[in-house]
C-alpha cells in the first residue's frame, strides 16, 4: 500500500451511533426541487430529452432564458409539514434535499451570494422550511449540495492557466461559506450528499477536500459525508489509491443496486433511485417505464437484504405540489411499510443463500430473520438454507405470529415451508426465529 496524505483515514465502517442510526434506516427519500422544476423538462413546447434538473445544459436552452427564470419562482401552496407528513406515512426515516443543484440556485438564503431564494418572488427560506418540518415529523433530514455550479463565474471543469487556479481558489472558498452557513443555519442537519465533484479541478484538489471534511465534521461532530466528496492526492474519487473507501459510506449506486454482497466491499452504501427510468427533478411527461409499489418495495427489500439503504426521489412541481403517481406510490409503500417494517427497520445482510422467492434480512442485535416473499413458486414450496450452526426455531408469518408455520426438513441443511401457490397481490414476510446449533444427523439424534 502506497503512504497517502489525503487518502482514507479510516478502514471499515464507522462505530458510531450516528452512523449505526444511519445503518438501520431502511427507506429513505430525496426530493430535487428548485429552478428546473418550472421547465419540468419542457421548453416552448420540446421535450430535453435528458434529465430534467439538467435542462440548463440543453443546446435549446439559452442560458439567459434559465437564469432569469427564479424570477417565477414563487411556490405559494408550498407546505412542507404536508411534505413531511406524506413522508412519515410512507414510513421513510431519512430525507435528502436539494439546498443547491448544478444550477447555482440556493434554496437558502445564502449570504455569499445573489442566486437564491430571498431574492426570488417567494422570498422565504425554504431548507428551513424543510428542515424544521421533517425534524418535528422525527424523519432525519440530509443535505444535498451541489460542487459543481454553473452560476458562480469562479466554477472550473479543469484547472490549465494560473487564472483558472485563482478563480478556483476563489470557489473553494465560497464552498467552504456555503457548507459552513447550512450547518450554521440548521444544524439538525445529519449529513451532506455532495454531488457534482467528477470534474478535474475537484480531483486536483485532493488535498482541500480532506482538510473541508475534517472542518465540517469539526464544526458538526458525528456528520455523516458520502464517498462522491473527496479525492485523494492522486485524484482517485470513492475509493483511495490504497482501495479504500474515503468517505462514511458509498454514494455509487445511484440509480442501480449491487447484485450480490460481494459488490458492496464490506462498506455501508445507499442506492439513490427514481420513480422513472431517469430524471430527479420534476419532469412534465415521464419517458418510458415508472416503477410500480411493488417494483420499489422489492428495491427496498434487495437494498436492505445487502446492508444498505434504499432512497426514493421525488420531484415535486414548481408549485409544491407532488404528481398523483408519487402520490400514490408514496401511499401504497407507506400501508406495506405499517404492516411489514420490522423487516426494513434495523436490519442488515443475513450471510444466508439466496433463493429465488426473494430475500433475507435479519434484525441487528436479535436472532431474528425476515423472509421478504415476493415470488412463490407454483409448487408453493419456499426453501431456506439458514447459515452453518444456526437453526430455525420458530416460522411464522408476521401479520399470523401465533399460528407456527411447519418446516419439512430437507437434506443438506434446507427446508420447505409450505404456503399457498396463489393469492398473492403484494410481498409478505415471514418470520424465522433463529438459535445457535447445527442439524443432529439421524443417528446422532438416536444416540440421545
Ligand atoms: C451522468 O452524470 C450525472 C451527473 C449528475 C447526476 C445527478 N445526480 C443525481 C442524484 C441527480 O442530482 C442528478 O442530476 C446524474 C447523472
Amino acid at each position: 500500500t502506497k503512504v497517502l496524505q489525503h487518502g482514507a483515514h479510516r478502514v471499515g465502517k464507522r462505530t458510531d451511533a450516528e452512523m449505526a442510526t444511519w445503518r438501520g434506516y431502511g427507506l429513505g427519500q430525496f426530493i430535487h426541487w428548485g429552478v428546473y422544476s418550472l421547465f419540468g423538462g419542457e421548453l416552448n413546447g420540446n421535450y430535453y430529452n435528458g434529465a430534467a434538473e439538467w435542462i440548463r445544459s440543453w443546446k435549446d436552452m439559452p442560458h439567459g432564458v434559465y437564469d432569469s427564470a427564479y424570477k417565477q419562482f414563487n411556490p405559494a401552496s408550498f407546505n412542507a409539514t404536508q411534505w413531511a407528513k406524506m413522508a412519515k406515512q410512507m414510513g421513510v426515516r431519512y430525507v435528502t434535499f436539494t439546498t443547491k443543484h448544478h444550477d447555482g440556485f440556493c434554496l437558502w438564503p445564502s449570504k455569499y451570494t445573489d442566486y437564491t431564494i430571498a431574492n426570488s418572488p417567494y422570498k422565504k427560506d425554504i431548507v428551513k422550511q424543510v428542515v424544521d418540518a421533517y425534524s418535528k415529523e422525527g424523519i432525519d433530514v440530509y443535505l444535498y449540495f451541489s460542487v459543481m455550479d454553473w452560476h458562480n463565474p469562479d466554477w472550473r471543469y479543469d484547472l490549465k492557466t494560473k487564472e483558472d487556479s485563482a478563480a478556483f481558489e476563489r470557489f473553494k472558498l465560497f464552498t467552504k461559506n456555503q457548507l459552513t452557513e447550512l450547518l450554521q443555519q440548521y444544524p439538525q442537519t445529519k449529513g451532506l450528499w455532495f454531488d457534482g465533484t467528477w470534474d478535474n479541478s475537484w480531483k486536483k484538489s485532493g488535498a482541500f477536500t480532506d482538510t473541508l471534511e475534517q472542518y465540517l465534521k469539526t464544526l458538526h461532530p458525528g456528520l455523516i459525508i458520502g464517498s462522491r466528496f473527496r479525492a485523494d492526492e492522486f485524484g482517485n474519487r470513492h475509493v483511495d489509491a490504497n482501495g479504500v473507501l474515503m468517505g462514511d459510506y458509498e454514494q455509487g449506486w445511484e440509480r442501480k443496486i449491487p447484485k450480490t454482497y460481494a459488490d458492496v466491499h464490506g462498506n455501508d452504501w445507499d442506492c439513490v433511485m427514481t420513480i422513472p427510468e431517469n430524471g430527479w427533478g420534476y419532469q412534465k411527461k415521464w419517458l418510458g417505464h415508472w416503477k410500480s409499489t411493488n417494483e420499489i418495495l422489492e428495491m427496498t427489500a434487495q437494498c436492505v437484504s445487502l446492508g444498505g439503504n434504499f432512497v426514493l426521489n421525488f420531484g415535486p412541481r414548481a408549485d409544491g405540489t407532488f404528481r398523483p403517481e408519487e402520490v400514490t406510490i408514496a401511499k401504497e409503500a407507506g400501508d406495506w411499510m405499517k404492516i411489514n417494517s420490522a423487516a426494513i427497520y434495523n436490519c442488515e445482510y443475513t450471510g444466508w443463500e439466496k433463493q429465488d422467492w426473494g430475500y433475507y434480512t435479519k434484525k441487528t442485535g436479535e436472532n431474528k430473520v425476515y423472509m421478504i416473499v415476493f415470488n412463490v413458486p407454483v409448487s408453493g414450496s419456499l426453501k431456506i438454507k439458514p447459515a452453518k450452526n444456526t437453526l430455525v426455531d420458530k416460522a411464522y408469518l408476521l401479520t399470523a405470529p401465533g399460528k407456527n408455520l411447519s418446516l419439512e426438513k430437507l437434506d443438506y441443511g434446507a427446508s420447505f415451508i409450505h404456503v399457498s401457490s396463489t393469492g398473492y397481490k403484494q410481498p409478505f414476510v415471514i418470520v424465522l426465529e433463529t438459535k445457535e446449533g447445527s442439524e443432529k444427523s439421524d443417528e446422532q439424534k438416536a444416540k440421545t
